[in-house]
Order: C-alpha cells, then sequence, then structure tokens
C-alpha cells in the first residue's frame, strides 16, 4: 500500500487515499500504523475519499483507533495532498468531515503551497452539543472542574470534537504528562476531551500545550489552537485574532465577529512517501 507521511507544526499523521487504495479497518490500521515502534508513526491517519456532499471527504483517526470528528491541523495536510499529488486544480474547495463541510483555502506562491486557511467554521458553545453533562444547553465558561483533587476553572468549545480550555499561569511548567488522561476521561466528557493548557502571553498572543483525545500529548492541534482562540474571546483575555504558540509551530487563529466563524491558517508540510506491507 502506498501512503505518505505529513505533519502541521509537528502534529503527524499517515494519509492514505482511498481513491487509490483499500482499507478493509480503517480504525485497526490507524492502530497499527501510527505506532512509532512497530508501524510508520504518527499521531493520526487522514483517509482521502470521495464524497456525494462536497468535493471530497476527510475521516481521522486517532493513534487508539478511534475515530475524531474532525483534526485541524490534518485538514491542512488534506488540502496539500490534494493540490500537490494533482487529485484537484482548485486553490479552495468543499471537504465533508464529521464537523460539517470546511473549507480549505491553498495559499499559493509561485505554484507552491506556502501555508492553508480553513474556514473552521462556527463553534459549539452549548453544553449539551460540546458534550459536557450538567450544564443543559448553557455555556461552558470558566466552569469549576476537579481533576486528581485539584480544582481548575474550564472553558468547553467544541470546533466538532470536543475541547476543554483551561487557562494556567505557566504552560510549560504545567505537568502535562501527569494530569492529561485524568481531564480525558473525567466523568464531566461523555465522549472525552482533548484539553488545552493555554498560558496568555498578551491578547494576541498564547503558548498552548495539548493533551489529545485518543492520542496523548501531540506538539499542536488545530481544533484545540481554535477552540483557545475562542476560550480567549469569551473569557475576555485575548482579541478575536490570536497567535497561538505550540510544541511544534504556530497557527494564527481568527474568530470572525460577522460570519462568527473560525479562521485557522498555518503550514503543512510532506514528511516523505512510502509503502507497507498490507
Ligand atoms: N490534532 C487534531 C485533532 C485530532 C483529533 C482529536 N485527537 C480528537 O479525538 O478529537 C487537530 O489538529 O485538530
Amino acid at each position: 500500500m502506498h501512503f505518505s507521511k505529513w505533519q502541521g507544526c509537528g502534529n503527524d499523521f499517515v494519509l492514505v487515499d482511498c481513491f487509490k487504495e483499500n482499507v478493509d479497518d480503517f480504525a485497526a490500521f490507524a492502530k497499527q500504523v501510527c505506532d512509532r515502534h512497530y508501524g510508520i508513526g504518527g499521531d493520526g491517519v487522514l483517509y482521502v475519499l470521495p464524497s456525494d456532499k462536497a468535493d471530497f471527504r476527510m475521516r481521522i483517526f486517532n493513534t487508539d483507533g478511534s475515530e475524531a470528528e474532525m483534526c485541524g491541523n490534518g485538514i491542512r495536510c488534506f488540502a496539500r495532498y490534494l493540490h500537490d499529488f494533482g487529485l484537484t486544480e482548485k486553490e479552495a474547495f468543499t471537504v465533508e468531515t464529521g464537523a460539517g463541510i470546511l473549507v480549505p483555502r491553498l495559499q499559493l506562491e509561485a505554484g507552491k503551497v506556502t501555508g492553508v486557511r480553513v474556514d473552521m467554521g462556527e463553534p459549539v458553545l452549548e453544553g449539551e452539543k460540546i458534550p459536557v453533562k450538567g450544564f443543559g444547553m448553557d455555556r461552558v465558561i470558566e466552569e469549576d472542574i476537579t481533576v486528581k483533587g485539584q480544582d481548575y476553572k474550564m472553558t468547553c468549545v467544541s470546533m466538532g470534537n470536543p475541547h476543554c480550555v483551561i487557562f494556567v499561569d505557566d504552560a510549560e511548567a504545567f505537568p502535562i504528562h501527569e494530569l492529561g488522561a485524568s481531564f480525558e476521561s473525567h466523568p464531566a466528557f461523555p465522549r472525552k476531551t482533548n484539553t488545552e493548557f493555554v498560558e496568555v502571553r498578551d491578547r494576541q498572543h498564547v503558548r498552548m500545550r495539548v493533551w489529545e483525545r485518543g492520542a496523548a500529548v501531540t506538539l499542536a492541534c488545530g481544533t484545540g489552537s481554535c477552540a483557545t482562540g475562542v476560550a480567549g474571546v469569551l473569557t475576555g483575555r485575548t482579541d478575536r485574532k490570536v497567535e497561538v504558540e505550540l510544541d511544534g509551530g504556530k497557527l494564527m487563529v481568527e474568530w470572525d465577529e460577522a460570519t462568527n466563524h473560525v479562521f485557522m491558517t498555518g503550514p503543512a508540510e510532506l514528511v516523505f512517501t512510502g509503502e507497507i506491507a498490507y
């Protein structure tokens, strides 16, 4: 089987083009190939699929084999794959995802992709829809959560997938490896959660580290950066346009007041192509 390996801010993915390749079990394949010792290595697998609603369909599976509704760094890599490997000549196209139909736009210089800006749609803020238990259709802004005996204030946002944003004084020092899994599987989150630990540097800059549902600590999370941008506005900490500094790079996030849509801009790079026995 032919595959390509991509990264966006160090969040890395194996991409399989299902127009050309056949995978029997998407979940089992993701678990197998994401393994960094026995597989190709990656934070997830992106499957390129046909769609009857949009130009293409993207499905994303985490390293543990769970399927996520959406992946922000993944959709930029997906978009660049479509362009670089000749599946589309369009600069902007529609992609069906578990978070609805989203629109990536390639940033081109002399025919080469320098970045991708994605219309990530509207954030979902109603507790029941994120989902977070106990808030009905109310927003979950600076609400209490206790994890391993310690109290935190959480702000929850869905970008199609669930996010819990915790503002901290020092993101570098936060014990993410010790506590991340306890946030992920906290009973407040019926579908588990991604958790972002965010230090506000100023109104236009934040430092974010992430524990991802189904993948543990990763170097970056695109949907998590968008959720952070929204949480920054909801809590009055940041402006609507913010640079998010991640372990693996930087993303620009803008929550547009007129449309209520979130826009994310950042890199997408091919790491290598290869073949695997399957
Ligand atoms: N890294 C991604 C998010 C991938 C899915 C996530 N782990 C989940 O289960 O929701 C991103 O860049 O958004």
